[in-house]
């Protein structure tokens, strides 16, 4: 039985799972914590790969690797390979008035999604590119390549040698914001525009090719994005719409053709299979939860029961969940906020059920971004940290008004990183079929008024303060 490798180097954590190769059985798996924050030293996820991989049992025995991870993160090499500065991550809002800056000099939204299917907000690397040249100039000086978090550790698997030997894919390329899926073709003048200066880019890998190898000779795939990785390792096709409630929300799907929306809620990026990927992502997923469970001092699972225990609609208290700022809809600046307390309802299980719901309303915003493009939608996948909680899928159901299928809790984006690697092993022009094992289904009565609620007070928010 030959065994395939594959990687989540996501923002809270490294996950390692060794599969199958035929069957994308799971055998063996690994996990090790990223540091907090929204800047990290890339040297903090290569300790926590390397703990994860030992956690896994090791790679000596597999056939092939690849890498998926966060999106986007700034990773900057000086001439020598060395790492600039720490990496900004996808989630690091700092950027925000560089993406305004960059939107107005290139001619506004619909030049930006004319030229690589997005519109810039500070998630995007061309606007922490900027935002390096305009803040850090000795730095943005010094940097001659950048990459994103799965091709730098793809790279350093691969020994980290010369720049030139830098790979990525497309679905990871596209996120970058000076990579096409229009043209399949890196945007050097913007690039530019955002850095200031030409640099060393990683080519282009096709999704089954493989650039690099492990010292072993066992290769690597081109890795991708996490979400890009979650659609493979889901199988997901069209008419599926995958959501992930990890500390991102997204709400994406596969299509055959590339899409554009100028109001740049949906971005345009391309998958992991030579298709697309329109996708939104909003900053408050999991961490909403996390935060209500720290503020009612009781664990996920009793967080969960009390949502439960409290009815739909928390008795018109609605959370508005924008506690980091917010990416879709595009508010940096924004906080969270509660609304409609009243004495009656000011109870642990109100509170539950308003957090969960509050959350749950930014991600129906998100999915029907994704309709409004024409995405059909038939059913909702749902994956992430937090589909483990028996409130979150049940609210799921009501509130995004479908029926929601989980299936078993997993490594969804390291079994894609898996099944891609499985992938470069064939050569095939598919991947090779992976069934999903333990497919449950959640379906539950709407409850369109929680989202009436939510639509009434979720523009009710306060500016995050001045720091002292
Ligand atoms: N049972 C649960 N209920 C709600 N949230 C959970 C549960 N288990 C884990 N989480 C949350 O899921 C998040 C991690 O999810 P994950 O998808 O691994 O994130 P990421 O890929 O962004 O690192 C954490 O914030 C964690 O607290
Ligand atoms: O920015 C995006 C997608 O555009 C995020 O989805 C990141 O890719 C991070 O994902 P998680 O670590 O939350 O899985």
């Amino acid at each position: 039985m030959a065994l395939v490798a594959g990687i989540d180097s996501s923002t809270q954590s490294c996950k390692v799972v060794v599969c199958d190769a035929e069957t994308g059985a799971l055998v063996r798996s690994g996990s090790a914590p990223h540091p907090e924050g929204t800047e990290v030293h890339p040297d903090a996820w290569w300790e926590a790969l390397q703990a994860a991989i030992a956690a896994a049992g090791g790679l000596d025995d597999v056939a092939a690797v690849a890498v998926g991870g966060q999106q986007h993160g700034m990773v900057c090499l000086d001439e020598a390979g060395e790492v600039v500065r720490p990496a900004l991550l996808w989630n690091d809002t700092r950027s925000a008035r560089a993406a305004l800056d960059l939107i107005d000099e290139l001619g506004g939204p619909q030049a930006w999604v004319d030229a690589v299917g997005l519109v810039p907000v500070a998630s995007f690397t061309v606007t922490k590119l900027r935002w390096l040249r305009d803040h850090e100039p000795d730095s943005a000086r010094r940097t001659a390549a950048v990459c994103l978090p799965h091709d730098w550790l793809t790279w350093k698997l691969a020994g980290g040698t010369s720049l030139d030997t830098l790979v990525t894919d497309r679905g990871d390329a596209s996120g970058t914001g000076y990579w096409s899926p229009l043209t399949e073709d890196y945007r050097r003048d913007l690039l530019e525009l955002g850095l200031g200066h030409d640099v060393v880019l990683p080519r282009v890998l096709g999704p089954a090719e493989s650039g690099l190898s492990l010292p072993s000779g066992a290769p690597l795939g081109a890795g991708t994005g996490d979400n890009a990785a979650a659609a493979l390792g889901l199988g997901a096709v069209s008419g599926d719409v995958v959501v992930s409630i990890g500390t991102s929300g997204v709400a994406c799907a596969v299509a055959d053709q590339p899409v554009g929306d100028v109001t740049g809620a949906v971005a345009g990026f391309a998958d992991a299979t030579g298709r697309y990927l329109p996708l939104v992502a909003t900053l408050n997923a999991a961490r909403v939860l996390d935060a209500a469970a720290r503020m009612l001092g009781v664990t996920h699972a009793e967080l969960s029961d009390l949502a439960l225990a409290a009815p739909a609609g928390a008795g018109g208290m609605a959370l508005v969940p924008y506690l980091e700022g917010e990416r879709t809809p595009n508010k940096p600046e924004a906080t969270g906020a509660i609304h409609g307390l009243r004495l009656e309802t000011s109870t642990p299980a109100y509170l539950a059920r308003a957090a969960v719901e509050g959350m749950i309303c930014g991600l129906a915003d998100a999915v029907d971004a994704v309709r409004a493009l024409g995405t059909p939608i038939e059913r909702i996948i749902l994956v992430g940290g937090a589909a483990r909680s028996a409130a979150v899928r049940e609210i799921a159901s009501a509130v995004l008004g479908l029926p929601v299928t989980v299936p078993e809790p997993g490594e969804y984006v390291a079994r894609g990183a898996a099944r891609q690697a499985a992938w470069v092993l064939t050569g095939a022009a598919e991947p090779p079929a992976w069934p999903l094992e333990g497919v449950v289904e959640t379906r539950v009565d709407p409850t369109p008024q929680v989202r009436e609620r939510y639509a009434a007070v979720r523009e009710m928010t306060a500016p995050r303060p001045e720091p002292a």
